[in-house]
């Protein structure tokens, strides 16, 4: 069964097809503002697939890509009742963002529990899964892309800037000092955050990252073990694989 993959994040979404072996082909992204269905004729127009499994946290897209799929084929939306094959031991779980829940499957089936996710997008989110395995919860922080925009759009005198990894802690420049606030100083808030998690959890979790902003920010965090870019894509598609039936 060709299976294809999406997920429907605040800034990009990512689609993906998944081949009857597990395979990804034509993996790409489009601005999550951009989403529409003309834009879904012109990304997945001259596409084969079988399936679909929606992977959303923005609801006024996922109703969009809904339309624009469900008349063509079977459509799965991930959610916790979705077969996750882990436990939620959380008070509410339908209040998990989708994107949460599949990388709580991802790392679990493609790393180990106990885990922490951590995932560099929008927003920063840590999802932690315990030994058993069970979703447990985690922490949301504002992502990188914001520690960038404000101060461009809060300030008269600070410009809008691409984050890269700074040359210098002692900034020499506008630039290099709003590079350096904003990288060394995220690194701090996730080792921080990290550490105060390993304190709760039993175990010796493994800290996966993945997200826009994982290989920038995780290379300067020796307490992050792994980086898995398309974690939530794998997530999302063993879940996909299950609900249809069709493991490879
Ligand atoms: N080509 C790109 N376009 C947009 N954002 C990018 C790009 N490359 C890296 N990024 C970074 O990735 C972040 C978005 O990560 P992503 O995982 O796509 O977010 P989300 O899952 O919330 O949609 C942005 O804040 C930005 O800093
Ligand atoms: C926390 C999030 C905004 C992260 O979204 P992202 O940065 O991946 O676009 C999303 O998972 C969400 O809207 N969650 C719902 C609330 C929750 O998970 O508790
Ligand atoms: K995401």
């Amino acid at each position: 069964m060709r299976l294809l993959l999406i997920d429907n994040s605040n800034t990009r979404t990512k689609l993906t097809l998944s081949l009857p072996g597990g395979a990804f082909q034509h993996t790409c992204w489009i601005p999550t503002a951009d989403v529409s269905p003309e834009a879904l004729e012109t990304t997945l127009g001259n596409l084969s697939f079988d399936g679909a499994v929606i992977c959303s946290v923005v609801p006024e897209k996922s109703r969009i890509l809904h339309d624009f799929l469900a008349p063509r084929v079977p459509v799965h939306h991930l959610t916790a009742e979705s077969p996750l094959e882990i436990g939620i031991d959380y008070p509410e779980p339908d209040r998990i963002g989708a994107d949460r829940l599949a990388n709580a499957v991802g790392v679990v089936a493609r790393h180990q529990a106990p885990a922490v996710v951590i995932d560099f997008g929008t927003a920063v989110t840590f999802d932690v899964v315990s030994a058993a395995p069970s979703y447990l919860g985690g922490v949301i922080a504002p992502g990188l892309g914001a520690m960038g925009e404000y101060l461009g759009r809060k300030t008269a005198l600070l410009p809008l800037i691409d984050l890269e990894e700074p040359a210098h802690a002692i900034g020499r420049s506008t630039v290099e000092a709003m590079r350096a606030g904003a990288v060394i100083g995220y690194r701090g808030l996730v080792r921080e955050i990290l550490a105060s998690i390993r304190r709760e959890l039993p175990g010796d979790a493994i800290a996966v990252a993945t997200g826009g902003d994982a290989a920038l920010i995780a290379r300067g965090v020796p307490e992050i073990q792994r980086v898995d870019s398309e974690l939530t894509l794998h997530g999302i598609e063993l879940v996909g694989r299950r609900h249809f039936g069709a493991l490879p």
